[in-house]
């Protein structure tokens, strides 16, 4: 059967994988769902999103692309979801459980939907009724702008349908994408939400004056925090080194492209949350994911002093100085 892969959302992300796709050999159509009407127009008319990845010039192809959303999904049995997860609701307000039936929804998010403090199968599963089965998720160190430039980058799509997710994975492997499969499909998400809030934090040890050595020390126990987490969440065995799990933290915690390390940056340097995320144009999920693992770990009640400052810092107002002063007493 052709693969009908739909895309919802017009982010970095949403178009560095529709290069992708449109890169890889396998025969598919592909359709697009953004809200922004004007870029459609430029899109369809110029091939190029004006709005995101528009310096290295991303190609589009010709693409059904349109801002009916449900028209979108009914086109395609692959549905993949890439809006920040703060707009999740939102963008799906219209959509019905039933819209969903018989196909694969694949997550691109790297977030936690605020208020229900659900990752995105979870949300899925409750609000939709769609089966843990028909879950994919799309992660690994990877960067919209790298993917634009052709830099080899490697994704992991992780499902319990492994057999959906080898085959996902092959519409998007190109010469500069390879791809792994993984069975986890929540340490594989909620390792992605959780190294957001450690990019933050870097972020903010770098704008507060921090170097290299500490930053190191940071790292190595934000990995540790994860793997705690995930293990009370999710307590199988899994290599936390591999590299949708380690690798994305450290591509995040470090790379100059990172939204949410430059976010921290600014915070660190003294910006307020408002006028460090006007700044940016882009969306930075530590924000958002700090919040809402703030209030899930007080069920699972895992030991998080990271997590903890950056919640400390971003909405408790406490001084991002002091606040990673009190840190560093806690880190080995
Ligand atoms: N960028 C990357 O390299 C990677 C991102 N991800 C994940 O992909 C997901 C999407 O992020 P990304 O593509 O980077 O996002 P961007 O910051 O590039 O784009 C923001 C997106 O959010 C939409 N948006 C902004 N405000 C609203 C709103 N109020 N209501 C509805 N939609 C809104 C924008 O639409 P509009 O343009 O119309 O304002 C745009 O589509 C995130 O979960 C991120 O963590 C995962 C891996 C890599
Ligand atoms: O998940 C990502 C890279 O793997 C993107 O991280 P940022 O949103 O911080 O840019």
């Amino acid at each position: 059967m052709l693969a009908k892969v739909a895309m919802i959302g017009g982010g970095s992300w949403a178009t560095a994988i529709i290069k992708m796709l449109s890169n890889n050999i396998k025969e598919k159509e592909i359709f697009w769902w953004m809200r922004n009407t004007d870029a459609i127009e430029h899109i369809k008319k110029y091939h190029h999103n004006p709005n995101y990845l528009s310096a290295a010039e991303v190609k589009i192809p010709e693409t059904n692309i349109s801002d009916n959303i449900s028209e979108i999904i009914s086109a395609a049995n692959y549905i993949i979801l890439n809006v920040p997860a703060a707009f999740l609701k939102e963008t799906l307000k219209d959509v019905e459980p039933e819209d969903f039936k018989g196909k694969k929804i694949v997550s691109a998010i790297k977030g936690i939907v605020p208020d229900e403090n659900q990752i995105i199968g979870e949300f899925l599963n409750e609000k939709f009724q769609v089966p843990f089965e028909d879950i994919l998720v799309i992660s690994g160190p990877c960067h919209a702008e790298e993917v634009a430039l052709e830099k080899l980058s490697y994704l992991t799509i992780a499902s319990i349908d492994v057999e959906a997710a080898t085959y996902f994975a092959s519409l998007l492997s190109t010469r500069y994408i390879k791809t792994n499969v993984s069975d986890d499909i929540f340490g594989t998400e909620y390792a992605a939400v959780l190294k957001n809030i450690y990019a933050v934090a870097s972020g903010i040890c770098h704008g507060v004056g921090y170097g290299d050595n500490f930053q190191a020390v940071l790292i190595s126990n934000a990995i540790r925090e994860i793997n705690r987490f995930v293990n009370a969440v999710h307590p199988i065995s899994r290599d936390i080194k591999e590299s949708a799990y380690l690798g994305d933290l450290l591509v995040t915690a470090y790379s100059q492209f990172s939204r949410n390390r430059t976010f921290g940056n600014m915070i660190g340097k003294g910006y307020t949350v408002k006028s460090a995320q006007l700044e940016m144009n882009m969306i930075a999920e530590g924000y958002y994911a700090a919040s809402c693992m703030h209030v899930i770990n007080k069920k699972y009640k895992v030991d998080m002093p990271i997590s903890r400052a950056v919640y400390a810092v971003l909405y408790e107002k406490h001084a991002p100085q002091i606040e990673m002063a009190l840190l560093t007493e806690q880190l080995s």
